[in-house]
């Protein structure tokens, strides 16, 4: 990095961070001796987490945080500085886009690559695909303006072969024909190397939209709230996000097609005006009729597509259930049952791709019809009606007129049917477009949390017009405190989680992080402090350490949690050690150690707050207690929710929840003394449904 370098790279994170409230300030004097430690250190003292600093000779960016990438990390600001020009920055909870000062651009020269620009919610599918085409008009003109000539180059064809023919009937010279010949090559040629031009142009216009469509739909995506996702199958939510893939795949090529198309037939026309008003009139009259009775049939079409895609989508969440449960259909030998009802649903299915083929077939056939139907009406007027206004000459005009008018008027209508099937797709692409983020504005900035947490006249329902879930909840959670939430299946406990990480919001009351109400704070922030492990929690596929601390997690980080969660020994042993691939569903890590890579999971940033949901149902006793012993000297403050009642006998307060109330609520010690209180019953019960090994303490506990 040389003094040049070290100046921009000062003046961008100075732009970057003008109006954040840490502005860069530091002179722009001679480089340091380590100006990457520098530009790091500066950055650092203005709240900037620098991801990498990547410097060529004759190129270089910052990016701040990981980008958004296929495999779903976080979104964080993201700037992308290529030559040295920076865009804009993108603020990740706003969306505002922030232009980059114009001295700062133009001293950073030319940018080659562009930054992900969150979509606003409520975006429509063309509301994208406008913004993806904001920065590219120029791009558009120019390929009109090459349909525009290649249309006009094509007009050569009636011309020419109109008065070749028509020089040829009347026996005219060698001279005038090769004239015209070597004429009607040079447009020919033109023409192609114009069309050529135009369909770089759309390959260029491709690549953008690609881009600029494919990144900010996985962007909105990743930033919709979780429980947009409860309700939807996976497969609904696996063609979303691959419909911009593939409606580009289903219309490419499409734009130079259509843009010759509709300047051919728009200059043929007027050609044939010049040529024959009667003739003009009566091809207009034919493209009327086409579309008259083209119309229904695209109505049928886009209606048999709306009708299929969930169909589409219920195959694909069918086939993942199936794929994914295989051992439980081993066990419960319902591999004949779920045969059939795949390949029932199967049958539905691919019925329906059919009816949409032949519904997206019947009308690209008859418009492929039209313009022999043309000609044979041209010829019957030629040598009936018409055969004393047309000439040799306005005859073989005409006809090449005619042939390219409907000719291009297929190329539409067989377009129209394309889009026709590519409209119901995007409609659910606006769903997700126009769905709430999790978070409209920035919250404030909770700092480094102490560890309180609380629930203050929270109710909460999943359904609006349903009777609430939790009614009326007041719990206070102090520092450090450990506190075990139990309760019946479905009285609510797991709520209480995804209330506390922001997933649901409160109809009433507030949740509380020190004292203050989360609907007020940064969500990322505040989850960054806490340690999660939810019910339903799985392994990613990849390796030990990657499942623990994502890409570049610190070893040594890692060790620590693994030995935390009771789990570092026994990954010392195995040949791959942290490097050991693992993933849901695969045999390769047994449930209870699946269990504590989920655990060293959280624990690995040393969070101040654990939220632990079944995390250690899987455990045996012995391992358990380690665990727990582990934790307890972390002094964090755990808020566990258990069924097995062994497990939070260890617990400062153990907190019985019944039909979102609290029914109950103490020490240990305490609740096990009151044998008539809920507590004991719920032991009882469970002794009785689930006598598992460790049986003998929950003796303890019921009696
Ligand atoms: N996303 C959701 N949408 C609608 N209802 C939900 C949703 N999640 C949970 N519920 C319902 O809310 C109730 C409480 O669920 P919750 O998971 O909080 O209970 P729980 O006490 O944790 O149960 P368990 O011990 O069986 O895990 C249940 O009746 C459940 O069906």
């Amino acid at each position: 990095m040389d003094d040049r370098d070290y100046r921009r790279a000062v003046a961008v994170l100075r732009a970057l961070t003008t109006g954040t409230g840490h502005p860069v300030r530091v002179p722009l004097g001679p480089a340091p001796a380590d100006p990457r430690a520098a530009v790091a250190a500066v950055a650092g003292r203005s709240g900037i987490r620098l991801h990498r600093i990547t410097l060529g000779p004759a190129w270089w960016r910052v990016n701040l945080g990981p980008l958004l990438c296929w495999t779903g990390a976080p979104v964080r600001p993201a700037v992308l500085l290529f030559r040295g020009r920076c865009y804009r920055r993108v603020d990740p909870d706003t969306g505002a886009v922030q232009r980059i000062s114009a001295a700062v651009a133009a001293e950073l020269g030319d940018c080659a690559e562009r930054p992900v620009l969150p979509v606003p919610a409520g975006t429509g599918a063309g509301g994208l695909l406008r913004r993806a085409l904001h920065g590219s008009r120029a791009e558009l003109v120019r390929l009109v303006l090459a349909g525009a000539l290649v249309a006009a180059f094509s007009l050569a064809t009636p011309l020419v072969s109109g008065v070749v023919f028509g020089a040829l009937v009347d026996g005219a010279g060698v001279s005038l024909l090769s004239g015209l010949t070597l004429a009607y090559g040079a447009a020919s040629v033109l023409a192609s190397l114009l069309g050529v031009a135009a369909n770089l142009r759309v390959l260029r216009l491709e690549g953008i939209l690609r881009y600029d469509t494919e990144l900010p739909l996985w962007d909105a995506l990743l930033r919709l709230p979780a429980r947009f996702f409860t309700h939807r199958g996976a497969g609904e939510i696996t063609d979303i996000a691959l419909s911009m893939s593939v409606t580009r795949d289903n219309l490419a090529g499409l734009p130079v097609q259509l843009v010759g198309a509709t300047f051919t037939v728009l200059l043929e026309f007027v050609l044939l005006l010049v040529v024959s008003p009667v003739l003009a009139a009566l091809a207009a009259a034919l493209i009327g009729l086409a579309l008259l009775a083209l119309l229904p049939l695209f109505r049928v079409a886009a209606r048999r597509q709306r009708e299929a895609l969930p169909r589409e989508f219920g195959m694909i969440t069918l086939t993942n259930q199936v794929l994914s449960g295989i051992e439980r259909i081993h066990l419960s030998a319902a591999q004949r049952r779920v045969f059939d009802r795949w390949s029932g649903r199967n049958r539905e299915a691919q019925r329906s791709v059919r009816r949409v083929r032949w519904a997206h077939a019947l009308p690209t056939v008859l418009a492929s019809m039209l313009p022999m139907a043309a000609q044979l009406i041209l010829y019957a007027l030629a040598v009936g009606p018409a055969s004393a206004i047309l000439t040799p000459q306005r005859f073989f005009t005409v006809n090449a007129a005619f042939g390219l008018l409907f000719g291009s008027a297929t190329v539409l209508f067989a377009g129209a049917a394309t889009v026709v099937l590519v409209l119901p797709r995007m409609n659910w692409v606006g769903t997700v477009l126009a769905a709430p983020r999790e978070r409209q504005e920035a919250g404030a900035d909770p700092g480094a949390l102490r560890g309180a947490i609380g629930f203050r006249q929270v109710s909460f329902g999943y359904r609006s017009d349903g009777p609430a879930l939790i009614p009326d909840l007041d719990l206070e959670i102090a520092p450090g405190e450990f506190v075990a939430v139990v309760g019946p299946s479905g009285s609510g406990k797991s709520t209480l989680l995804r209330l506390l990480l922001g997933f649901e919001t409160p109809s009433a009351g507030q949740v509380r992080y020190d004292g203050r109400d989360l609907a007020t704070l940064d969500l990322a922030a505040v989850r960054r402090q806490c340690g999660v492990v939810l019910q339903h929690s799985s392994l990613l596929p990849g390796t030990v350490r990657e499942n623990v601390a994502g890409g570049d997690g610190d070893p040594a980080e890692v060790q620590r949690a693994l030995r935390l969660a009771g789990l570092a020994d026994e990954v010392a042993g195995w040949p791959m050690g942290l490097e050991t691939i693992v993933a849901a569903g695969t045999s390769t890590v047994s449930v209870g150690q699946a269990q504590r890579i989920l655990l060293a999971r959280a624990l690995v940033r040393r969070p101040r707050i654990l939220l632990l949901d079944e995390a250690t149902s899987a455990l045996d006793n012995r391992t358990q207690q380690v665990v727990v012993a582990n934790l307890a000297a972390l002094r964090v403050t755990r808020l566990v929710v258990a069924h097995r009642l062994s497990t939070v006998l260890d617990a400062d307060r153990i907190v019985v929840l019944d039909e979102g109330r609290i029914v109950q609520q103490g020490t240990p010690a305490l609740l096990r003394a009151d044998t008539t209180g809920p507590f004991h019953r719920l032991a009882r019960r469970q002794l009785l449904t689930d006598p598992e090994p460790d049986a003998r303490r929950y003796d303890a506990v019921a009696d």
